[in-house]
């Protein structure tokens, strides 16, 4: 999975460049990306969108962007102006045949025919079979050009299908890039490394030796601006169907053949499909969901969810599902899977608790070992293990600790997701991306309790903004014999 050196030569055609993820993500990252020399010198950005701008006026917006969301290690007064250098500005509806394609063909012509081009669709999914018939039309495909596809693919299996058809009409599917950001998180690739890289975890990665796997994706932000998207997504969508089912898949899958983008997705979307289905009359046992009610937030009072968003709404900031993945591995292990927005704190995270020691040395006294994947923030790893109280007269236990960090070895930061993933579709490598079937697997399983849901057939719950959550879910978990990390004793 090493690809470290630079790129070929690049044209980047974003789709959706005033928006908000294009100033805060993909504009920092391709500038990170810059500085540690991963972009050749003829690469260029030509962002796209409707508003009417000059190129000067982008360039400015731009910089502002940098100057916002770039660490301070990273700004670099004249790495920036080379990079400004590389931005370029088309005002463009993309979803209309009679707008300024001829434009985009004059900056695009600028490059020589055979130079990669990437188009990033960072606008609304219903977009994209519109722009992509249009890049079609206008003869922009071409066999060196590839297309990313931003979060979220539909709102359910149809719309999923239907938007991947759409796109496929037009490109291929090894030129269709399905961007899931917790894939290019370092840490989430060090699952992988953690799992089968050493054999102290290898050997004991099954149902015989664990007893269950939380995932956790919490954060102390509301819906800030993305009350309008939110409102209509919800945490399951948001959070659950895309990035945590991709970490669970990397957690339970069987080792692939290699380290080649097909071979690790056959082995995650095989997780996938073994997931044991939660039918909708279910729901209600094997899932919690919730909102956040006011609250208080580092000693300042913050509103609920409803009163932000001015209006009633059936919308969950939080969720649980219970999963269980049908192979002989994970035989009845849980696999708990929770996300929530204005948390306690920002913390994403695999704890794995394994069986406790069948030995009868210890009696009592032996607790369950445990391993904690921290994948944001303070990314590292820590290790609970059973060792001697010195202090208790007989032989006693106590859980004794170990941790590591994921930081690279030279001190320097860990690079944002996106920095990984926007090169990784120019260099045409689509291992940290999602195939077709893993998306619609995961809609598959997720949409019965997002059906049940609709329907209330299962309670919405409660929390104050700023705690960890709803009592309901600490009832939840306790029903099969856990605990979430924040209530373990250490
Ligand atoms: N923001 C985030 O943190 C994340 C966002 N995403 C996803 O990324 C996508 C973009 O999100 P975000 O940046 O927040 O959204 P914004 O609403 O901030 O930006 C949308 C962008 O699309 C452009 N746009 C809208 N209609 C068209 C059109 N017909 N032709 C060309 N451009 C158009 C808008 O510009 P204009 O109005 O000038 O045309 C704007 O640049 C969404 O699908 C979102 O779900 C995914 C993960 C995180
Ligand atoms: O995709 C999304 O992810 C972010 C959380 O990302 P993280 O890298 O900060 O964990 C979430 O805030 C957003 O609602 C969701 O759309």
């Amino acid at each position: 999975m090493a690809h470290s050196q630079q790129t070929a030569p690049f044209d980047y055609v974003i789709f959706g460049a005033t928006g908000d993820l294009t100033m805060r993500k993909l504009l920092p990252a391709l500038y990170n990306q810059l500085r540690v020399g991963h972009v050749p010198e003829e690469a260029r950005i030509i962002g796209t969108a409707r508003s009417s701008l000059s190129r000067e006026e982008y360039i400015t917006r731009t910089r502002e962007a940098l100057e916002n969301f770039l660490p301070a290690q990273h700004k670099d007064a004249a790495l920036i102006d080379r990079f400004l250098k590389k931005v370029h500005y088309v005002t463009l509806d993309g979803t209309k045949s009679d707008h300024n394609w001829d434009d985009l063909k004059a900056v695009l012509d600028q490059s020589p025919t055979d130079r990669i081009r990437v188009f990033y669709y960072s606008t609304a999914p219903q977009l994209f079979e519109a722009i992509s018939e249009n890049l079609h039309r206008f003869g922009f495909i071409t066999p060196q050009s590839r297309v990313v596809l931003e979060k979220p693919i539909g709102t359910d299996s149809a719309s999923a299908r239907a938007i991947n058809d759409g796109v496929s009409r037009f490109f291929e599917e090894n030129q269709i890039f399905r961007i899931d950001h917790y894939l290019g998180k370092e840490t989430v690739q060090d699952i992988i490394a953690l799992r089968f890289a050493n054999p102290i975890f290898n050997a004991v990665w099954s149902a015989e030796h664990i007893q269950s796997i939380q995932i956790t994706a919490a954060e102390t932000v509301g819906v800030e601006g993305r009350a309008a998207y939110y409102d209509t997504s919800g945490a399951l969508r948001d959070m659950i169907q895309n990035h945590l089912l991709q970490v669970l898949s990397l957690c339970a899958m069987e080792a692939p053949a290699d380290l080649e983008a097909d071979s690790v997705r056959d082995a995650k979307v095989n997780v996938l499909k073994a997931l044991r289905p939660i039918p909708e009359e279910k729901v209600a046992s094997e899932t919690v969901r919730a909102q956040y009610v006011k609250g208080e937030m580092k000693g300042k009072p913050v509103p609920g969810y409803l009163e932000e968003l001015g209006e009633d709404s059936h919308t969950e900031t939080y969720a649980v599902m219970r999963a269980y993945v049908d192979t002989p591995r994970w035989k009845d292990v849980p696999f708990y899977i929770r996300t929530a927005k204005r948390s306690t704190k920002k913390v994403s995270e695999v704890i794995v608790t394994f069986r406790k020691s069948a030995s009868s040395l210890f009696g009592k006294s032996a607790a369950s070992d445990r391993l904690v994947i921290r994948l944001q923030p303070d990314e590292g790893f820590g290790l609970a293990l059973n060792v001697k109280n010195p202090a208790a007269a007989g032989f006693d236990l106590q859980h004794g600790s170990m941790s590591g960090k994921f930081a690279p070895a030279d001190g320097s930061l860990i690079p944002d997701s996106y920095e990984r993933l926007m090169l990784d579709a120019v260099r045409g490598y689509p291992a940290l991306f999602i195939r077709r079937d893993e998306v619609e697997a995961a809609w598959a399983w997720v949409e019965p309790t997002l059906k049940a849901w609709a329907a209330n057939k299962a309670p919405m719950a409660h929390y104050a903004a700023g705690s960890y959550g709803p009592e309901e879910a600490r009832r939840f978990i306790a029903t099969t014999g856990d605990a979430w990390h924040e209530d373990m004793a250490d």
